[in-house]
């Protein structure tokens, strides 16, 4: 289980999160929701390493993990898709798949065919470079890579961001069936209400950097203040 705990994070004299405390089961979807800028992205940068954060705890599986470089997160099955998906243009499919294996057991350096069953369509473009895919692919083939990683909590920032509707339904399918393994902890950065209602077992809002509502994904369907708060 993840515990965040009153986090504070600031950019140099700019405060970007207050006292942000959540937390994410595994075998459950937890969303963290908002507008542009309330610092969505902050709090999952500080999930995966990328931030130090100037007060409060992360804990995982009891132990606080704020002093882990991200790359020691990821070994403790940890994975980060970040907005913006970040593969490498220059490498093939199969090369970016590739580049999760530094992260794992020598055992485990293989692309686990589960991947294809869940994203065909890299299968199909393994030898196809990164950059010539499309934006809905590039998602698919970030989240394939960070699968790789066999984790325990995967973070997912924004992953329906200018992408398709018919890859977003593909993404939203693949999200519930990892949920329903029941052996991962899903946590789902979105601004759009409707994917979250779908998948949400837990949310949480944000705005302006602090938590202004929360409940379960039941308590999601029917919050006319989520809808306010996240109106554009
Ligand atoms: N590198 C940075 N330096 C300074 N300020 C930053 C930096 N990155 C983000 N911020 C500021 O921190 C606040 C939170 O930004 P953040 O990217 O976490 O929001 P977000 O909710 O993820 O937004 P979006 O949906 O647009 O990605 C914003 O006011 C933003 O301008």
């Amino acid at each position: 289980m993840l515990n965040v705990t009153d986090l504070n994070v600031s950019y140099g004299a700019s405060q970007a999160l207050y006292n942000v405390s959540l937390n994410a089961d595994v075998g459950k979807v937890t969303c963290v929701l908002g507008r542009n800028g309330v610092g969505k992205t902050t709090l999952m940068k500080s999930l995966a390493g990328h931030l130090a954060p100037g007060s409060g705890d992360i804990s995982w599986d009891g132990k606080s993990i704020m002093k882990l470089a991200p790359y020691d997160r990821a070994k403790q099955g940890i994975a980060f898709v970040p907005q913006g998906r970040d593969i490498f243009p220059q490498l093939t499919v199969e090369e970016n798949l590739q580049t999760a294996f530094s992260a794992v057991p020598r055992s485990q350096r293989f692309i686990d065919p589960e991947v294809f069953s869940l994203f065909p369509v890299l299968q199909q473009m393994l030898k196809r470079r990164g950059g010539d895919l499309s934006g809905g692919q590039q998602q698919q083939l970030a989240i394939a890579r960070a699968l790789l990683l066999r984790p325990k909590m995967l973070i997912l920032d924004e992953p329906t961001e200018g992408i398709q509707p018919s890859i977003i339904k593909d993404i939203g399918r693949v999200i519930k069936l990892l949920r329903d393994r029941g052996d991962m902890a899903i946590v789902l950065v979105e601004q759009y209400l409707d994917f979250a209602k779908e998948l949400a077992d837990e949310f949480i809002i944000l705005e302006r950097g602090r938590v202004v509502s929360q409940g379960t994904g039941e308590e999601l369907e029917h919050s006319e203040e989520a809808k306010e708060l996240l109106a554009i």
